[in-house]
């Protein structure tokens, strides 16, 4: 096995003198609870730490087996969460790599047993916005304006930081137990020049939604993202208020 460098910092993240070591950090700090569900590149437990004894979710891919290109959209996502911190952005807490562990993960391991693994520490979340638009039942209007002005301030601050998610989908955002959602999976996000665009709104006398839609695309493509898979979504759960009103609801709230 090859070392493995960041394509990002070009740090090595990776050494096989690292594989023959016994130590896991995954086994030795966290208990494995459950698996939360499987992505394209790997797959995502709930696990207790065993010292401050709070709940995680671990994401775990077997790097050593990925592509180039799926590599960099691992790391970069990795890249992307490590600055972002906001209660509506899905925490980040760290990220390692490591031999894959044996024994426990019957579906990890079993997929790519001889690579080495990254681990992504994250902030649990106890179902997605898809969870939510499967359950019958209608939301209460309260619960509603909650997810719609969470999803709306996440953006907002995830634009201000200089990202587009670029993935908004109902199963990419998430619901903390009180209805707080949190933007997650931000393997497709990508930063653009917030510094310009910022510049060119305030060069901008009178603006005007209009003119924020024109200016904007990379806020554009998020929130007609938003709108069309989430917020209709919720929409049909409780018919009060139109799609197109939320965006623009949503237009006026990132000119503040
Ligand atoms: N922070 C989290 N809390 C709870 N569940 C999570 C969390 N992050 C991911 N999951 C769940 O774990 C599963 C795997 O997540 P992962 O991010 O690997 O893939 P994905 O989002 O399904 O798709 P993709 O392949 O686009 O990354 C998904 O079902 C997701 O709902």
């Amino acid at each position: 096995m090859e070392e493995m460098t960041c394509p990002v910092t070009g740090c090595m993240i990776w050494s096989p003198v690292i594989k023959n070591e016994k130590f896991s950090r995954y086994l030795s700090d966290f208990r494995e609870l459950n698996l939360l569900g499987k992505g394209a590149f790997g797959c995502a437990y709930k696990c207790q730490h065993k010292i401050d004894q709070n709940f995680y979710a671990i994401k775990m891919v077997p790097i050593g087996g990925l592509n180039k290109m799926s590599f960099e959209t691992v790391i970069k996502e990795v890249h992307a969460m490590c600055k972002l911190e906001h209660s509506n952005v899905v925490r980040y807490y760290t990220s390692w790599v490591e031999p894959p562990t044996f024994g426990i993960s019957e579906d990890s391991s079993s997929q790519q047993p001889d690579v080495p693994h990254l681990y992504i520490q994250m902030e649990l979340c106890e179902r997605s916005i898809e969870d939510l638009l499967r359950e019958d039942g209608k939301l209460d209007k309260k619960t509603y304006w909650k997810i719609v002005m969470g999803i709306m301030q996440g953006l907002e601050y995830l634009h201000g930081k200089g990202f587009i998610h670029g993935d908004l989908l109902p199963c990419n955002v998430f619901l903390l137990h009180d209805g707080e959602p949190k933007l997650g999976d931000f393997g497709l996000a990508k930063s653009f020049d917030a510094e310009r665009e910022l510049k060119d709104l305030k060069a901008a006398k009178d603006i005007t939604v209009e003119m924020l839609r024109a200016i904007d695309p990379n806020l554009k493509n998020d929130l007609n993202k938003t709108a069309k898979k989430i917020f209709e979504g919720l929409w049909n759960k409780k018919l009060s208020i139109t799609a197109s009103k939320i965006v623009e609801k949503m237009h006026l709230t990132s000119q503040m």
